[in-house]
């Protein structure tokens, strides 16, 4: 069915499961449905507290977009993809360097994995406010239903995990949701290839680099292609498993900031998917939360709870950055800036005085 809200395009079709055994990390699932009452809310935050503090990830279900929604995302999400020439590609790419924003194509290959093997990942990035850059005409009939599908996830998804965290930090309910008005906001459809065996060979395996995410809270619509892990307290790689319509969760470097390091920004990393889905593409749909662009990022001390557990040191002798100063910090060196190499499997980049860790 298709009419001028809902134009058609063709069905994505996503890779089988894995039938892989895989060592998968055992996340906690939140469910949304509890949300609606003060009481529910109480109880679905001691659950977020212990996932964030424990594993740094977690599951959300009933996120309020049933399953043919968040198809029809999927199907939109392959659009600039599957109909947008290379070259065309080209014409919007982002400028990350000089603007230290993702907005528009990160094309293939512009970030360096390992021993010279560039990526080959494709990201197309839209800000909430879809009309802050020209998109793909292939796109464009879409965005209405683009504007729609960021504003669910601001204030439908982000807002209500952020309640629950404030709730953690014994903070009004509102106090995270306030930093986060509806501006500043990235969201990104991701793609990736097959690589070839020298390259896979010379990263070991690996497609992206740990790392950790630089904003709040990012939302990742669970997919089947296996290629994501999440680094475990005890320093080994666990797999996220996919779980149908179930949104993955995690806090970034800006939560970490704002919380004095009591939510972890969880290191995670992409590799090879097990044999029997290297075939397929791997097509993803984030959203990338972050602050408004003008909060700093310093630890919310009015918070019981911080106060108690003490504030990690990252700012040790360096004024605390705001989101802006940070967003365009990492955008602008990932992947392009010289990693001095440090213990074994962790490099490290300054920004904004505070040390960055990459880990292989
Ligand atoms: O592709 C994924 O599953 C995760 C990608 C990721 O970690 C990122 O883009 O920050
Ligand atoms: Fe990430």
């Amino acid at each position: 069915m298709s009419d001028a809200l809902t134009p058609e395009t063709p069905h994505y079709i996503p890779a089988p499961g894995t039938q892989t055994l895989l060592d998968y990390a055992d996340l906690p699932i939140i469910d949304l449905t509890g949300a609606g009452t003060p009481e529910g809310r109480i109880a679905l935050a001691a659950q977020a507290r212990d996932a964030m503090t424990n594993h740094g990830f977690f599951y959300v279900i009933n996120h309020g977009y049933k399953s043919e929604q968040t198809k029809r995302i999927f199907d939109i999400a392959d659009v600039p993809f599957a109909q947008v020439e290379d070259e065309e590609k080209q014409v919007y790419a982002g400028t990350m360097k000089k603007t230290g924003s993702y907005q528009g194509y990160k094309l293939r290959q512009y970030w360096h994995i390992d021993n010279g093997v560039r990526d080959q990942l494709e990201h197309y990035n839209i800000n909430r406010d879809i009309s802050k850059r020209a998109h793909p005409p292939a796109l464009r009939p879409f965005l209405p239903e683009i504007a729609e599908f960021g504003r669910h996830n601001h204030e439908e998804v982000l807002h209500p995990i952020l309640r629950l965290l404030a709730l953690g930090l014994e903070l009004p309910e509102e106090a995270l949701v306030n930093l986060h008005g509806y501006s500043a906001v990235g969201e990104t459809y991701v793609s990736s290839y097959p690589r070839s065996k020298e390259e896979e060979l010379k990263t070991n395996n690996v497609w992206l680099k740990g790392h950790t995410d630089f904003g709040t809270i990012t939302i990742l619509y669970s997919q089947p292609v296996a290629a994501l892990q999440i680094l475990a307290k005890d320093g080994s790689w666990k797999w996220v498993k996919h779980i149908e319509n179930a949104l993955v969760i995690n806090a970034g470097d800006a939560l970490e900031f704002l919380s004095g390091g009591f939510y972890r920004a969880t290191i995670h990393r992409v590799v090879q998917p097990p044999v029997d889905q290297q075939n397929y593409t791997r097509l993803g749909v984030f959203y990338f939360a972050m602050t408004d662009d003008s909060v700093v990022l310093a630890p919310l001390l009015e918070s019981p709870v911080i106060q108690r557990a003490g504030v990690m040191k990252v700012f040790d002798g360096v004024e605390p950055p705001t989101m802006e100063a940070w967003r365009k910090g990492r955008t602008a060196a990932y992947g392009q800036s010289d990693l001095k190499p440090t213990r074994k499997g962790v490099e490290e980049e300054v920004i904004n005085g505070v040390v960055v860790k990459h880990y292989n």
